[in-house]
Formats: structure tokens, sequence, C-alpha cells
């Protein structure tokens, strides 16, 4: 039998590249004032305990961040002061979430196979689900992490209940959103020529009649976007183990 690291070797080399694009060039509207990205959580910057998450997934081979052009400079700055060596490239967004992935999937190594798109806001995320989703991706092309919805959803207008949507369809998608690497850069560019507003990658590919497959997410991997999702971090970091 072939030594243990050899087989880990062979197996390795099986998968893709994988290219994770972080996009981090929001203008943070709903944390009332904070930048949430450069926001020291904890001991460490939000966008640092982002990247330190994917920086430790073996699956992942380069990361290239999307950034606004005013912090372009500390970003850099804290991949350096942090020794983040898989970040590549540090680029700045566009007005739309779809346009700053874009500019960073157009970043990507040539060799990318797979595209894993994190938001960076979302400092969470476990080894577990990146690796989860990072593999069905290399099966299938296209899958996200998601739970189960546990509110009861109701479709409303101008306050006024329409319809209670049945809950065991519906799930709550998180990131990170992994792709054949073409498929997503293709899918993305139409839905920029067409004019569509689309809050999340799947999306994108969806509308080209895609399939895209779900895997576990995990309720901790919250995206941070109001000031309680703070509140509820330092919790998350205090269940950890790292008392804040
Ligand atoms: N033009 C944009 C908009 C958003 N994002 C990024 O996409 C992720 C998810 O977006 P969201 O949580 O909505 O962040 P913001 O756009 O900053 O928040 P808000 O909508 O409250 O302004 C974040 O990491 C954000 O930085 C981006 O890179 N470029
Ligand atoms: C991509 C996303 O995080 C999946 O849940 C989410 O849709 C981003 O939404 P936002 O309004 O840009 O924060």
């Amino acid at each position: 039998m072939a030594p243990i690291f050899d087989r880990l070797r062979r197996r390795r080399a099986d998968m893709p590249f994988c290219t994770a694009v972080v996009p981090a060039a929001g203008s943070s509207t709903r944390m009332e004032g904070q930048d949430k990205i450069l926001l020291t959580l904890g001991d460490y910057p939000v966008l640092v305990r982002t990247l330190q998450a994917l920086e430790a997934c073996t699956r992942i081979q380069e990361i290239v961040v999307v950034t606004r052009e005013d912090i372009i400079v500390p970003v850099s700055q804290l991949c350096r002061d942090f020794a983040l060596e898989k970040v590549t490239h540090i680029v700045t967004g566009g007005a739309t979430r779809t346009q700053s992935v874009l500019n960073g999937i157009r970043e990507a190594s040539p060799q990318a196979g797979l595209i894993a798109i994190h938001d960076g806001a979302r400092p969470f995320v476990t080894q577990e689900v990146l690796e989860e989703v990072i593999d069905r991706a290399a099966q299938c092309g296209a899958a996200a992490p998601a739970v189960p919805v546990t509110d009861t959803v109701k479709r409303a207008m101008n306050g006024i209940v329409e319809e209670t949507v049945d809950r065991d369809t519906l799930f709550a998608v998180q990131t990170p959103q992994v792709f054949e690497a073409s498929l997503i850069k293709a899918a993305l560019q139409r839905a920029v020529e067409e004019g569509v507003t689309l809050t999340d990658d799947c999306a994108a590919v969806e509308r080209l009649g895609m399939k895209v497959a779900l895997t576990r997410g995990d309720r901790a991997n919250i995206k941070l976007t109001t000031p309680t999702d703070l509140d509820l971090g330092l919790g998350i970091l205090n269940g950890r183990g790292e008392f804040v």
C-alpha cells in the first residue's frame, strides 16, 4: 500500500484548482456607519477572520480580494500583517455585488477550475462547510451551503399578508457559493449585460437553467449585516472558546 502522504497527495491532485473570490467592496449601509469589513471583532478584523478561514482550507489554492478603492491600502496592509499567503490579487469592486464578483473572477488564475465566492462579511465559516461545498461543486458544477428556514414565512403587500409560504421547501442560502469557473463567469457576465439585479451568485446560474446543489450550511455562518449581528458574532466567538 502507498504511504499515507502519497495517497493524500494523489487525492489532492484529482481536485480542481480552486480560487476563492471575496467580495468586500460594499458600503455597510445597514451597519449604520461602521465599516463592517475593517471592524475588529474580538482580536481580529472581520475581513482577516474571513480570509484566515479560506487560507486554512487545503482545497483553496488562491484568494482574490475585491474591495473599495478608498480602503485598498489598509486591506493590502492587513493581508501583509497577517501573512495571508494565498491572497494573490486585491482589486477594486463595482457598484453592485455582482460587478464586484466579476472584477474578482477576472483576476483568477487561468488554472482555476472552480471559483468559490465567499462574502467578506461572513467570518465564521467552518472548514466543514468549505470542504463539503467545494467537493460537491467539483462533482456537479454548482453548489452552495444552506440551512432550512425556521421561521414561518409570509408573502405580504403593503403590510397585509397575502400568503403563507410552505416552509418545507425554503432554505436560507449562505456562502461560499462554488462553481465551475467558466460557468459562473458566463452567468455573471450575462446578468450584467442584461441589467439583472441579483442578491446571490447562484441566481445567475439558475437563470441559465442550470442546477445548483445545496450542501449543509451552518447557523453560525452568519453574514454581518446589522449592528445586532455584531453581538451575535461575539456570542459565536465565545461559544468557540475565544472569550472576548
Ligand atoms: N458593490 C458591492 C456590494 C457588496 N459587496 C460585498 O458583498 C458582501 C455581501 O454584501 P452586503 O452584506 O450587502 O454588504 P454591503 O453591501 O456592504 O452592506 P449594505 O447592503 O448594508 O450596504 C459583502 O462582503 C460586501 O462587502 C461588494 O463586494 N460590492
Ligand atoms: C450572497 C448572500 O450572502 C447569500 O445569502 C446574500 O444574498 C447577500 O445579500 P446582500 O444583500 O448583498 O447582503
